[in-house]
């Protein structure tokens, strides 16, 4: 049965562009807003450079104000918690985004609480993390954010199913299991240090894979029939005759696929997810500092 359907992230991320676009040029005419999203790029990192393109890029393709600081690798955590600063009091600005990780100098839970709450598109605010666990509002990372709406393309009610997240990251693991909660799953997040992680893995119906290592879970690891969501995106060595080594998951793809019934590719699954989801928490913030309700941008 190598017969699971492959859910198309990059199809699914241009539809949600396209509802966001529509909501930015709904926001132009009838508030004479236009969202503003801003980076920070502190350093070099090649590969965030990339993400960097492509989030500026289509934050501008849905109408929105892409802005770009890129400061030195060797910039002081004061000046950079000046610019937040700035950024917090600019009101063009309605997305602050910090590229992380920050260079060691810096401490980056100091700098993600500076940011200001209402423009913590990341969703990595303590403010925002608590009111998104006790359900009081509050923006929602977009990792998981994209996760769940993935799996919603597949299952469109989630009610009921049993949902293991394998990683417990403040990024995407904890979060994901407060959005999957809510979604009335039962939820299970396992780890490196769970003991006998695939038979954890093997009773989820919807499986969640988030820990950073190339192709850690197995064919074996998967639930005949499972949805499998596939976060991880990890650079292999180069191969003789190749360039630049493969980019895969955390999932064993070509395994997984004969077990799982739907399953995320890498690339093209998750990553593109998160920038639509960052495009779609950027129109809410804009609309909320407006004092206006949140819109569903969701599949
Ligand atoms: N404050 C902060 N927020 C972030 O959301 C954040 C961050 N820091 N630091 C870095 C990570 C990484 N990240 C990605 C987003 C999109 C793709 C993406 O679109 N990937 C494509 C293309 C991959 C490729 O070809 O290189 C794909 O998976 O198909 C990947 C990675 C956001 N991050």
């Amino acid at each position: 049965m190598s017969g699971a359907q492959i859910i198309d992230g990059k199809q699914v991320a241009q539809q949600v562009r396209g509802r966001v676009a529509e909501e930015v040029a709904a926001l132009k005419r009838d508030h004479g807003v236009t969202p503003g999203l801003t980076v920070v790029l502190v350093g070099e990192n090649p590969a965030s450079q990339v993400y960097v393109r492509n989030k500026s890029r289509q934050t501008e393709a849905a109408g929105m104000v892409s802005t770009m600081h890129k400061l030195p690798a060797e910039t002081s955590e004061a000046d950079l918690l000046a610019l937040v600063a700035d950024l917090n009091e600019d009101p063009s600005v309605h997305g602050i985004l910090v590229q992380l990780p920050l260079p060691e100098q810096i401490d980056e839970t100091r700098v993600i609480e500076a940011i200001s709450p209402a423009k913590d598109v990341d969703g990595f605010h303590p403010e925002n993390v608590g009111r998104v666990a006790t359900g009081a509002g509050g923006i929602a990372p977009c990792t998981p954010l994209g996760c769940v709406i993935l799996a919603k393309t597949v299952q469109p009610d989630l009610t009921g199913m049993e949902a293991v997240i394998v990683g417990r990251s403040n990024i995407v693991g904890k979060p994901l299991a407060q959005l999957l909660l809510k979604e009335n799953c039962t939820v299970t997040i396992a780890h490196s240090r769970t003991r006998d992680l695939p038979e954890v893995t093997r009773r989820a119906d919807l499986l969640l894979a988030a820990v950073g290592r190339a192709e850690m879970v197995r064919g074996d690891w998967v639930k005949p029939g499972a949805t499998v969501i596939d976060v991880g995106i990890n650079r292999l060595e180069p191969q003789p005759g190749e360039e630049k080594g493969r980019l895969v998951g955390d999932v064993a793809f070509e395994e997984a696929r004969e077990v799982a019934s739907a399953i995320t590719p890498v690339p093209g699954g998750v990553g593109p997810m998160t920038i639509a989801c960052l495009l779609a928490n950027t129109v809410n913030a804009a609309r909320a500092i407006n004092g206006l309700e949140p819109v569903a941008i969701g599949a």
